[in-house]
């Protein structure tokens, strides 16, 4: 008997045998330590509405008259002293954490990518990639533990903007904030003993920095402080015996006139020099991966800050970055998150 349904015809599109994908998504850098590359990289950030909630008619005179005539020249010269052979640090250790994890879940058949929100390479782009390599099932990993409208939002927004555009979408999860997972937890606290270890003792205090956010946004019902007050609670309980005294938390990189969360980590890091603190840890969990934020704002101008007041030694304890303990962290969120898809 011959079959009544039609055979595919000879000029069918190809269609790839169907995968699973983890898109992993960081904040985005520009693509040179210089003025032209960062001006276009802060055009295309601080012009999100979800990162300045100002109406742009009123903001866009400002960022295009004011600051994108005077910061890009100075965030170059900032850039510039982080910058590493492979490029910027940020796009090095979240490329890293996708190669990683792409060994890690080769095994399960599962396809793992990388994207920027900002800059390159794009979320559409690498989208679009990953479903012409036949992914019809996508998780879309953003690496902020703690969430927030201004980065984990604005990053699924982005997503959304390119799944708009597709005829034939994938289905869609997306990892939840992870500010209170214990494999996080466990992943800071491992690393930050490691980094500690290599010190001569204890240190006199640990300050746990985060980057800000206006006030505001507290108040509006973002759940980022909360967020980042739990971390900061939880680790400071798994960290309490490898510190000689206290553990503070403080937020930092204050950008505009607005008031933002505080303390502000500059003050923060003033007033434990001049409380006696001599031998300071810092550490900064919401950052999954070093960047401009961590490298030159808090380990070379914070420690200028605390030994101008009175402070000995600041030693900044790395991200997770791409380390043993970050990809068991991500093999242990991932694995949770593609439960029923591999
Ligand atoms: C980790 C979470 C982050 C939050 C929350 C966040 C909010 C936020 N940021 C700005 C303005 C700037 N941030 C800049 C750099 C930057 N920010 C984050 C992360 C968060 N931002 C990272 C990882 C980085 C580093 C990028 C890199 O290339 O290494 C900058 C650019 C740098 C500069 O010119 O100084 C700006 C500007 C706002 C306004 C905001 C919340 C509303
Ligand atoms: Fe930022
Ligand atoms: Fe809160």
């Amino acid at each position: 008997m011959t079959s009544a349904i039609p055979a595919r015809p000879s000029d069918h599109p190809a269609i790839a045998q169907p995968k699973v994908g983890v898109l992993f998504v960081n904040l985005g850098t520009p693509d040179a330590p210089e003025a032209g590359a960062v001006k276009r990289y802060l055009r295309e950030f601080l012009s999100d509405r979800r990162v300045v909630e100002i109406p742009p008619i009123l903001w866009q005179p400002i960022l295009r008259g004011i600051i994108l005539n005077t910061r890009p020249k100075k965030s170059a010269h900032a850039y510039a002293q982080i910058w590493t052979e492979q490029g910027s640090p940020l796009a090095v250790h979240t490329r890293a954490v996708a190669e990683a994890m792409a060994s890690v879940l080769a095994a399960k058949g599962v396809v793992v990518d990388w994207a920027m929100r900002y800059g390159n390479p794009s979320i559409a782009s690498r989208l679009a990639a990953m479903k012409a390599a036949g992914c019809e099932r996508i998780l879309f990993a953003p690496l902020y533990p703690q969430y927030s409208g201004a980065t984990t939002a604005t990053a699924v927004d982005a997503l959304g903007a390119a799944l708009a555009k597709m005829r034939w979408q994938p289905a869609i999860r997306t990892l939840p904030p992870y500010h209170d997972e214990p494999a996080y937890i466990d992943a800071l606290s491992i690393s930050a003993r490691r980094h500690l270890a290599a010190l001569d003792g204890k240190p006199d205090a640990l300050l746990l920095t985060f980057h800000g956010m206006p006030e505001r946004t507290l108040h509006l019902g973002d759940p980022y402080h909360c967020h980042c007050v739990k971390t900061a609670r939880l680790l400071s309980e798994a960290l309490a015996a490898d510190i000689s005294g206290p553990i503070e938390l403080s937020f930092q990189s204050r950008f505009g006139r607005a008031k933002w969360l505080e303390p502000s980590t500059e003050a923060k890091l003033a007033e434990l020099a001049q409380r006696g603190v001599k031998r300071l840890a810092v550490m900064a969990p919401g950052f999954s991966a070093d960047c401009l934020e961590t490298l030159e704002e808090i380990a070379l101008r914070g420690r200028d800050t605390f030994r101008a007041a009175g402070g000995e030694y600041l030693y900044y304890l790395p991200c997770i970055n791409a380390d043993s303990e970050a990809i068991r962290l991500y093999e242990t969120l991932i694995t949770q998150q593609l439960a029923g898809w591999i």
